[in-house]
C-alpha cells in the first residue's frame, strides 16, 4: 500500500466520537480526510475544522462536518502532513502553503499527530526549503530584510505566476540548508514586519504516525508530551 495513505488511515482511527477534529492539507492528509469520511458515513459523530480551502472542499464532499474558525473554542485532536522531521519531533511544514492555518489550527490543539512517509524523516530539519507566509504589500522590503540575515529567500511561483495562499498573502520560500539554528532563524524572523507565519513546527506533535516500506505503519511517541 501507498505509505501516504498507510500513514493517513492509521491516523483516523484515533478520532473518536465528540472530537473537533483539525484536518491536515497535502497528499498524506489527503488519506486522512478519506479514512475519516469513510468513519463518518459509517456513524462517527465529528465536528472538523479544515486547514485549507483545499482540505474544506475535500471534507465537504465526504459529509464530515465542519465549523468555521470563528467557531472553534477548541481543537481534540489535529492531523496533518509535514515536509521535514528531526528526531527531537522539529518540524518543517507548508510545502503546499497552507501553514498560516495549520499553525492557527495546531496550536489550538491539545494533541497534535503528524503523518508522514519515511522520507520526511531526517537527522536535521533544512534541506527541505523553510516557508514564510508574508503581506503582499511590502513583500520586497520583508524580502529585502530577509537577504540582509544571509538567507536567500525565493518568492514561490506556481504555474508561472506569483503564489497566493488562502490568505492572500504570499510565500518566501528560504533555503537555509540541513542543521541550520532553528532558534536564531525563528527569532529573526519575528522582527521582520511583513512576516505573518513561518513552517517551524517546533516539537508540537505527541505522536508521528509514518508509512514505511519495509514496517508498515510506525507509530512514534513523543516522550516530552
Ligand atoms: O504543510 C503542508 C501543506 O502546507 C503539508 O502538510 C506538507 O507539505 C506535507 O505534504 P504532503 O503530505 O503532500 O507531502
Amino acid at each position: 500500500m501507498d505509505m501516504k495513505k498507510m500513514a493517513g488511515d492509521k491516523a483516523a482511527e484515533y478520532v473518536k466520537d465528540g472530537m473537533v477534529v483539525g484536518l491536515g492539507t497535502g497528499s498524506t492528509a489527503y488519506h486522512m480526510v478519506n479514512a475519516i469520511g469513510e468513519r463518518v458515513k459509517n456513524g462517527l459523530k465529528i465536528q472538523a475544522i479544515p486547514t485549507s480551502k483545499a482540505t474544506e472542499a475535500q471534507a465537504r464532499e465526504l459529509g464530515i462536518p465542519l465549523l468555521t474558525i470563528d467557531e472553534v473554542d477548541h481543537v481534540d485532536l489535529d492531523i496533518d502532513g509535514v515536509d521535514e522531521i528531526d528526531p527531537q519531533f522539529n518540524a518543517i511544514k507548508g510545502g503546499g502553503g497552507a501553514l498560516y492555518r495549520e499553525k492557527v489550527v495546531a496550536t489550538l490543539a491539545k494533541e497534535v499527530i503528524w503523518i508522514m512517509d519515511e522520507s520526511k524523516l531526517v537527522d536535521h530539519i533544512g534541506a527541505f526549503h523553510l516557508p514564510v507566509e508574508i503581506a503582499q504589500y511590502g513583500s520586497k522590503q520583508a524580502m529585502a530584510r530577509m537577504e540582509e540575515y544571509g538567507w536567500k529567500p525565493v518568492l514561490r511561483v506556481r504555474d508561472g505566476k506569483t503564489f497566493v495562499t488562502d490568505n492572500g498573502n504570499y510565500i518566501a520560500d528560504l533555503h537555509l540548508g540541513a542543521g541550520f539554528d532553528i532558534e536564531d532563524v525563528r527569532e529573526k524572523l519575528g522582527t521582520i514586519v511583513g512576516v505573518l507565519e513561518h513552517g517551524l513546527f517546533l516539537n508540537m506533535c505527541k505522536r508521528m504516525i509514518v508509512g514505511t516500506s519495509s514496517e508498515g505503519v510506525r507509530v512514534i511517541e513523543n516522550p516530552s508530551k
